[in-house]
């Protein structure tokens, strides 16, 4: 089987109080997304959102829709967002192609019916990441490159928080349904990403950890913010974050993650920030 998933349940927080370390990673923690020749998902109940990764290597890889959707194609109802944080690979849409080079995007609407994933080269891969949510409606498929996406600066090095932040689909730049994605880069030196933490009960989110350095690691962390709780992550591991839950992560080294939200609406900035120092 070239197409594999699991499904993730939504939890309670006072449930999700009582779990042990590997209750907590087991019901949370996305590892082992991007596997040679494989398509990868995670269909988690918190807004029907879809984690995945494709990496394409001998031959192209189809997305096929899986058993929980039933549904006649994996897009009858919905929309996908993809970031290639491999090397260049295309991904074809009913028939038109789409070269990714590393780190550009793609948004492909509600309604297209056949999805293929390629790489250039199959000893160097494209490595596609992907979201996908319910979808109300069909907006046109548009690619984003890295010049197409809103930058902001965040934080400072005195803080340990000095970070770029790249929103990619945002309905600023592509007209979207419910999905958001966008990509944050720690500077060097820094290592705390989305301090101070915030929450959004109107949204879930997923944050994706890559270029974190083979013998260095992501602290992550979760929970209500006065009831937190934390996940050691690796490089291309993706961690589900409940709408009442912190999502903040402070690494060994610098690294980049892949946000991505879905829920009640599209406003960026609906967050509700919590005090550095009421965190418990
Ligand atoms: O570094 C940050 O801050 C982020 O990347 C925050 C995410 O974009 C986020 O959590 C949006 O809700
Ligand atoms: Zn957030």
């Amino acid at each position: 089987m070239k197409t594999q998933y699991n499904v993730r349940y939504a939890a309670s927080p006072q449930d999700v109080k009582s779990y042990d370390t590997s209750r907590l990673r087991d019901e949370f923690l996305i590892q082992n997304l991007l596997e040679p020749n494989k398509i990868n998902l995670v269909y988690s109940h918190y807004d029907r959102f879809i984690t995945g990764g494709v990496v394409p290597t001998e031959s192209a890889l189809k997305l096929e829709a899986i058993d929980p959707l039933k549904a006649d194609y994996f897009l009858e109802r919905r929309e996908l967002g993809i970031i290639n944080v491999g090397e260049t690979g295309t991904v074809t849409v009913d028939g038109t192609s789409y070269v990714l080079e590393h780190k550009e995007a793609l948004y492909v609407g509600k309604g297209n019916k056949v999805i293929e994933f390629s790489s250039k080269s199959e000893n160097n891969p494209a490595l596609f990441y992907m979201n996908s949510t319910p979808a109300h409606m069909s907006y046109p498929n548009k690619k984003i490159g890295t010049e197409d996406v809103e930058v902001i600066q965040l934080g400072a090095p005195e803080t340990a928080n000095a970070r770029t932040l790249r929103k990619y689909i945002v309905n600023s730049v592509v007209d979207v349904c419910q999905l958001q994605m966008g990509m944050t880069t720690l500077k060097p030196g820094s290592s705390w990403n989305t301090m101070p933490a915030h929450v959004h009960d109107r949204r879930m989110e997923v944050y994706f950890y890559f270029e974190v350095p083979e013998d260095q690691a992501v602290c992550h962390f979760m929970g209500q913010p006065q009831e937190t709780r934390h996940l050691w992550m690796g490089n291309n591991e993706a961690v589900i974050s409940p709408p009442w839950s912190i999502h903040s992560g402070s690494g060994t080294s610098s690294y980049s993650f892949i946000w991505g939200m879905a829920g009640e609406n599209l406003d960026y900035g609906d967050m509700d920030h919590c005090k550095i120092n009421e965190l418990k």
